[in-house]
Order: C-alpha cells, then structure tokens, then sequence
C-alpha cells in the first residue's frame, strides 16, 4: 500500500470512529443503538452526538437504517436492550415521543402524515393544542384562561402559516395542494411544536427544484436565523453538501463514515457504497 493510500485509509478510519460530541452532552445523541425486527438487523450498534446548531445529515442507500434511527431518536420505536438516548443531556431512552416533543424535538414525515380532508389550518392548530393544552386547574380557577391559551395558539400558527408563505393556503383542504406545500404543511406542523431540535425525514423527497429550492430557503433561515439544530435524511447529495455542517453515511444498519460533506463524500467506502466500484 502507498502511503497516499494508508493516510486516504487513516483518514476514512478517523472518520468512522466515534460520535462529533460525547452522546450524553449532545442535544441530541444516542450511544450503541440496535435495532432488530425479527430476523433484520435495522440499526447496528450506531452511537452519534450533534452539537447545538449543528446541520447533520443522514445519508445511504434504500434500507440502510436512516429511518428506524430517526424513529428511535424521536421515541417512535424502542431501541434493543444496552442502547441509550439522550437530548439535551437528559437519558429519553424510555420516554415517550410526546415527552420528547415537550423537551424540543419535533419531526417531519417522508410519507406526510397529515390529516388530508382538513384544511391548512385545522392541520397545524391540531398539533398546536395538544402542545399547549390550557392547564385545567388554571382553568377552573380563573375564568378565560381556556380562551386565552386559545388566542395565543391562534396568534402562533398564523406567524408560523406567514413564515412558511403558507397563509393563502390556509382554508385550503390538503389533499388539493401540491406536493410541494403539503411538506411545508408538514414542516408547519413540527414548528408549531417550537423545537430546538427538528429530525427531517426526505423533506424535500419527490418536490420540483423550485419547491426544493423554497425548503432549503426556509430550513436555512430556521438554522441561521433561530439557531435550530436540525437532522435531516436526504438522498440528493448535491443538497447535502451545499447545506450541511455533518454529514453521517450509513449502510447496513451501521455507520461507515462521518464528518464534513467535502472530506466524506472522498472517503473511498462512500464512494464504493454509491458507485459500487472499488
Ligand atoms: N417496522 C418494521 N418492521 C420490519 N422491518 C422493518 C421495519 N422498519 C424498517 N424495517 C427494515 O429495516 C431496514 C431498514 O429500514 P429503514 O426504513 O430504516 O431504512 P432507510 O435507510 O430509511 O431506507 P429508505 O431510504 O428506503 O427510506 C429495512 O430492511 C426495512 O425493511
């Protein structure tokens, strides 16, 4: 082996080992993560740590383990025994989703769970006040706290509908809207949560370069102008390397490489794992 060789061998190993920061102090990170369903091995043995305000992305081919690992983050699914998860220093690893959704953490869908007959509004103001439910003593002690909380649901989807240049489609029924601004009713959704911390499953999967340009726009502002960390599996490696900070390649359930896009998008495995040649 020449020794431009082993030093492109050191450097894809350096890449491949060990999280950016230590799991337990990341705002969102999680240690020795397995994930089996019967006989398949979804998630094996992955531990990441992403720093506040990091941009990560999550990359690999179809079935490499990218989504149970973001379910797994979010609280959807339970790891295997031995794994642990944290945000924002806290242990989650038995937390529920909705507790986790209180803590920060939101998440958008690849397959857009959304409630079809309902309007723009409706869709996002639903996620709203399961969030901010009026506490019910304060309600039963003081007249119009109900109302009040009400209001300032209101008053927040409408900033959020406004930001996402979502507003003129706000009495619309989903169903009719295009593909496009059905993900920005997605990611409406997951902002009406307020995270720190936004998990982005192909948010931008099956939109026109217009529409995908518009996504990028918005997801750069909330990273750049409100600091929000965000975690996004994408397979349009052109975006990934224009947006993100990190990106981690996963294949086969495992990790094979990490780091900044320009030097993991050399790594040789990544190359093999894209290409298929050696
Ligand atoms: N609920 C489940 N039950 C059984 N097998 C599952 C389940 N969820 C995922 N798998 C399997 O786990 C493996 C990883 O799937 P996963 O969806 O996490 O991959 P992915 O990298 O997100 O793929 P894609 O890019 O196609 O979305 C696949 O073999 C898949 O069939």
């Amino acid at each position: 082996m020449s020794a431009e060789d082993a030093a492109a061998d050191q450097r894809a190993a350096s890449l491949r080992e060990g999280a950016n920061v230590p799991p337990e102090e990341a705002v969102i990170g999680c240690r020795d993560v397995t994930k089996t369903f019967g006989s398949i091995t979804a998630v094996d043995d992955v531990t990441i740590g992403i720093d506040s305000g990091e941009w990560v992305s999550i990359v690999g081919p179809n079935g490499a383990g990218k989504t149970t690992l973001l379910n797994i983050l979010n609280g959807f699914y339970s790891p295997d025994p031995g794994a642990a998860v944290y945000l924002n220093g806290e242990d989650v690893t038995g937390r529920p989703a909705h507790y986790r959704a209180r803590q920060g953490m939101a998440r958008t869908f690849q397959g857009l769970e959304l409630f079809e007959e309902e309007n723009v509004l409706e869709n996002v103001m639903t996620v709203r006040a399961v969030h901010e439910r009026p506490n019910l003593l304060s309600s039963l002690l003081f007249y119009g706290a109900g109302r009040q909380v009400e209001a300032r649901n209101m008053r927040r989807v409408e900033e959020i509908l406004d930001y996402l240049e979502l507003w003129e489609h706000r009495h619309a029924t989903v169903s009719a809207l295009p593909l496009g601004v059905q993900r920005r009713v997605d990611l409406a959704r997951s902002l009406a949560l307020e995270p720190d911390v936004l998990l982005l499953d192909e948010a931008m999967s099956g939109l026109t370069f217009d529409e995908k340009y518009d996504m990028i726009r918005f997801l750069t502002d909330l990273h750049e102008e409100e600091g929000m960390t965000l975690v996004m599996i994408e397979h349009d490696l052109e975006v990934v390397t224009a947006v993100s900070d990190r990106m981690i390649v996963m294949q086969k359930g495992g990790v094979i490489a990490r780091g900044p896009p320009e030097a993991v998008t050399e790594d040789p495995e990544v190359a093999r794992v894209y290409t298929g040649v050696d």
